[in-house]
Formats: structure tokens, C-alpha cells, sequence
């Protein structure tokens, strides 16, 4: 099934001219927000949409590009939409996301004292495919970023990989290419340096000319436009843009 995706942005951690990368997914009556950073509400406010429109939150992991928008998603569905909308997420992330990101703004005694106040959280396997609604699947890949720290990539409709922020992994690209019919990958990419936490360029570039084609760049640098041509068959993922892929 083609899968209907919209980035709210495409910047990496520190970027300032293209928001966190967030992602919103698009099912017929249904809206799902994939990561939630700091930049989040206002970039969903440039494109016209409120809180109220989305259905879903699903957490890759919890740098504050990714979750630190979840505080005011979370007052917002409680205090001004009194709704509460499912939190996807790998169970491991759970606790962390609660005490280390969220208590400290949202605690009140009795009122929000658990982040199942102000989401319905809904753990998802690992491995296994489920679904989210009629039209979207989602498996989570376990995949590396920062020792310590869950991360968890993407497995979309059983065709697109989608990645959270990871080190290079080109066994997994391999295997969802050869044997899990992965037509589509959105991956991370730290344009210049060495890969610490994050999958590299010249990286991305060492993969076999066919399976880049089937690449988008996302979570790039300010300084993207120096590399428009220095990408191969790779294109960048542009934010706003509605892709059917
Ligand atoms: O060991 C570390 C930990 C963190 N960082 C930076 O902090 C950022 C946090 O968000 P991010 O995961 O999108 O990107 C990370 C990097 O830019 C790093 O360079 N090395
Ligand atoms: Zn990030
Ligand atoms: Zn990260």
C-alpha cells in the first residue's frame, strides 16, 4: 500500500533552517505524528494544522529533537482538546520519556501524575509488524545511535524503512532490500565529519548505486545545498512536501 508522508522538517539536531526531523503519516481518517521535537509545534502551525488533527504520536527515541514538542502536545490534548491520543513507543523508552523528559514540566498531584494521564501509551514489539490503522504498519528496528540509549528505526507497510537517528548499519539495508522487499528508505545523514552517532554521506555513498537509489536524505545540516549535487542517486527529502511513496 503507498504510504503518504509529510516532513515537518528535515534539520538535524541544531539545525535552524529546516526544523527537527518529524514526520507526519497520512492513512485516509487518520494522522500520524512520528517524533515530536522542539520545533514541532511550530512547524505544524506554518502548515496550518492544529494539535486537534492528529491521531497519533509515535516516539523514535529521546533527544529533544524528537520528544521535546510531547509537553505541550500533552497540555494541549488535556487542557484544551480534553483528548487523549495514543503515545506509540518501544516499551523501554516508556520510563525514561516520563522521568528524565516529561515530569519535570508536566507533574501536577492528581491531576497529571503518569504519563498514561496525558496519552493512552501503547508499547509496541520489536520485530513484529502492527498496525496502526487500516493503512499504516509499523515494526520497529532496534537500531544503534548513542551507547545506552534506545533508539528505534522504522519498518513501514512492510516496504519503507524509515530511520531514527543510527550509525551505519549497511547489513540492514542489505537485508531489507534482498529479502524484506524494502523499496523506500528515508535515512539520516550527517553530511560532513565523522559518524559518531549518526550515519555519514561518504558512508551512504560506499552502498552499491542501486540501493542508494532507493534513498532519501533526511536530519541534514544548514548547509545542505553545498551537497545537492555530492549525493549520487540520493535525493534529499524535502520538508513540507507531500511524498506518496
Ligand atoms: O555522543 C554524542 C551525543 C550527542 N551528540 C549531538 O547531540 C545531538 C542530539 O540529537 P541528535 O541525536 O539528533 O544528534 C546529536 C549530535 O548532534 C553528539 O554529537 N555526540
Ligand atoms: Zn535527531
Ligand atoms: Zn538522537
Amino acid at each position: 500500500m503507498t504510504l503518504k508522508l509529510q516532513m515537518l522538517g528535515t534539520g538535524s539536531a541544531f539545525s535552524r533552517k529546516y526544523f527537527n526531523n518529524n514526520a507526519l503519516i497520512f492513512d485516509e481518517n487518520f494522522t500520524l505524528m512520528v517524533d515530536c521535537g522542539v520545533t514541532a509545534p511550530t512547524a505544524l502551525h506554518q502548515l496550518g494544522r492544529s494539535w486537534d488533527s492528529i491521531d497519533a504520536v509515535l516516539i523514535t527515541h529521546t533527544h529533544a529533537d524528537h520528544v521535546g514538542g510531547l509537553e505541550e502536545l500533552a497540555f494541549q490534548m488535556k487542557m484544551r482538546y480534553q483528548r487523549k491520543i495514543p503515545l506509540y513507543l518501544a516499551e523501554p523508552l516508556a520510563g525514561p520519556l516520563w522521568e528524565h523528559t516529561l515530569k519535570g514540566g508536566l507533574y501536577q498531584e492528581k491531576y497529571i501524575e503518569s504519563l498514561e494521564d496525558v496519552f493512552t501509551v501503547i508499547p509496541l514489539p520489536v520485530g513484529t509488524p502492527a498496525d496502526l490503522s487500516p493503512g499504516i504498519t509499523v515494526e520497529l528496528i532496534h537500531t544503534r545511535h548513542i551507547p545506552g540509549r534506545d533508539s528505534y528505526s522504522l519498518y513501514l507497510n512492510g516496504r519503507v524503512f524509515y530511520s531514527a537517528d543510527m550509525t551505519f548499519d549497511p547489513q540492514l539495508l542489505h537485508q531489507l532490500v534482498t529479502e524484506r522487499r524494502c523499496d523506500t528508505i528515508l535515512h539520516e545523514c550527517q553530511l560532513e565529519g565523522e559518524g559518531q552517532v549518526h550515519t555519514t554521506l561518504s558512508e551512504l555513498l560506499s552502498l552499491p548505486e542501486e540501493l542508494q537509489s532507493n534513498i532519501h536524505l533526511m536530519h541534514y545540516a544548514d548547509n545542505m545545498e553545498q551537497f545537492r549535487n555530492s549525493t549520487g542517486p540520493m535525493k534529499f527529502l524535502e520538508q513540507h512536501r507531500v511524498y506518496e511513496l
